[in-house]
């Protein structure tokens, strides 16, 4: 049986949806700092308001309501001053107090201007406070309500401060702190179950024996399923023996959301994965992908199954193309890749019977005035080139029915990190350059 890729996007999509018992495991309630990269379970209300009192914008003098409509200059008393943290003594008509940044505007002011349009622009020592003598400052009238952030006009008490499904970052995570809230309920990680399979395939750390290779890809899917936001429990290296395999999948029920599994699926003699699945409901098929192009789904027991290629490439493409996207439609979490055009800056061939995923080094030219950028490719179709695929930061489509593609096409390419190395340029036309420079 061969699918496309888009019919194995939707069957992986299906079976994460329908057969996990994902959407029904209860939320949990994390300390904030724990919960970076996690969903909101439910609607948060704010608890206060943000800010919760009127307070200065400005260190400068909080000018009484009284007083802002009389004829410049103002010559005001000065009174005691508000520093940030004070429940301040309300202002009497006639005087002006020193506030800072942050300070709780006081009973009767209407308004702050800024110290350095005071006359002295600068507020009195503490030493002159000592002195009792009166002392007076000079100040422009200026309109109500200037540099002064009033009670809840960030956010107001009792209104849904986020909601729930929002993904927590550092700025909503920061937010929940300004609300005074400690902890967060969030929904649970996507649980998977990741095993590798192969006589051939030894553990990372010890010494090669001959015919043998390092177990790459437990590592690879470990810290893309990691950066996909699901929690993974690595099992050891299951060897060529199904009865092994099948052991390793015993009373798994409710555990995990998901079973995957690499390599021992395509045509040889000993493919541990078929063999142990053979009479289960699992489909051993072809996508019509390259690499990637043997697949495996279905369930064991209720828990979803996915077996992926062994080649350590064609895991990361089937990674990235069928199982990243479900998971972010089922958890929440944003799956999908940035995809951009870019310019091949060398002729390509590719078979037009396959939507070959390629990789390559994307390199960005809309800071040099052009509106596309390039990409590179690196190493060739094999799906064994895990260096070049560690050089890259794209995946390149050439889509089924491609075939030759010359120097200079535009290509889709999804970008594998949105992080960017060095100083970002400034576009000509962003309005921050003059207030950056
Ligand atoms: N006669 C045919 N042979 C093959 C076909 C085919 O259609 N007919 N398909 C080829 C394609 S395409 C792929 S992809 C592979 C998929 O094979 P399996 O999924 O059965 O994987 P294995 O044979 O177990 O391994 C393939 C390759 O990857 C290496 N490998 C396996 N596990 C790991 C690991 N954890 N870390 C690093 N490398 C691993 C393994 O040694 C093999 O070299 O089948 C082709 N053959
Ligand atoms: O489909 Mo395999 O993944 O080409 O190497």
């Amino acid at each position: 049986m061969t699918r496309t890729v888009e019919e194995h996007q939707q069957a992986v999509l299906g079976l994460l949806r329908y057969s996990s018992a994902f959407a029904d495991r209860p939320a949990e309630t994390l300390p904030l700092a724990a919960a970076r990269g996690r969903v909101l379970a439910e609607d948060l209300m704010a608890p206060v308001s943000l800010p919760p009192f009127d307070n200065s914008q400005m260190d400068g003098y909080a000018v009484h309501r009284d007083d802002l409509g009389g004829a410049e200059p103002l010559r005001l008393a000065i009174a005691r001053p508000v520093p940030a943290g004070a429940a301040p003594a309300a202002l009497e008509p006639g005087h002006a107090a020193p506030i800072m940044t942050g300070a709780m505007i006081p009973e009767g002011a209407a308004a702050v201007v800024p110290i350095e349009r005071a006359v002295p622009s600068q507020f009195p020592t503490a030493a002159q406070y000592r002195d009792g003598t009166q002392l007076t400052v000079e100040l422009p009238v200026v309109e109500e309500g200037l540099f002064i952030r009033s009670a809840g006009s960030d956010v107001a008490a009792g209104s849904i401060a986020l909601e729930a499904g929002t993904l927590l970052g550092p700025a909503q995570l920061g937010l929940l702190a300004a609300c005074g809230l400690a902890t967060v309920p969030v929904r649970p990680r996507f649980r998977v179950l990741l095993l590798s399979t192969g006589d051939e395939v030894q553990e990372p750390g010890s010494t090669l024996a001959p015919g043998r290779i390092f177990d790459a890809n437990t590592t690879l899917l470990t810290t893309a399923l990691e950066e996909a936001g699901a929690e993974v429990q690595r099992h050891s290296v299951v060897a060529d023996n199904p009865e092994e395999l099948r052991a390793a999948l015993q009373g798994l029920d409710g555990a995990v959301n998901l079973i995957l599994s690499t390599g021992g699926i395509s045509q040889g003699a000993y493919e541990v994965v078929k063999q142990a699945l053979a009479d289960s409901s699992v489909e051993f098929l072809s996508v019509a992908m390259q690499p990637g192009g043997p697949q495996a789904i279905g369930t064991i027991n209720g828990v979803p199954f996915l077996g992926f290629p062994g080649n350590p490439v064609s895991a990361l493409v089937s990674f990235e193309m069928f199982l990243r996207p479900a998971l972010g439609t089922v958890t929440g979490i944003p799956g999908n890749r940035v995809c951009l055009p870019a310019r091949l800056t060398e002729d390509v061939q590719s078979p037009e019977n396959k939507h070959q995923v390629r990789r390559g080094l994307y390199t960005d030219r809309a800071g040099q005035g052009e509106g596309t950028g390039d990409v590179e490719l690196l190493g060739g179709p094999g799906s064994h080139l895990l260096h070049a695929l560690a050089g890259s930061n794209a995946l390149v489509h050439l889509p089924v029915g491609t075939g030759a593609v010359e120097a200079g096409t535009p290509v889709a390419v999804w970008l594998l990190s949105e992080l960017r190395g060095g100083v970002q340029p400034l576009h000509p036309s962003n309005p921050n350059r003059e207030a950056l420079t």
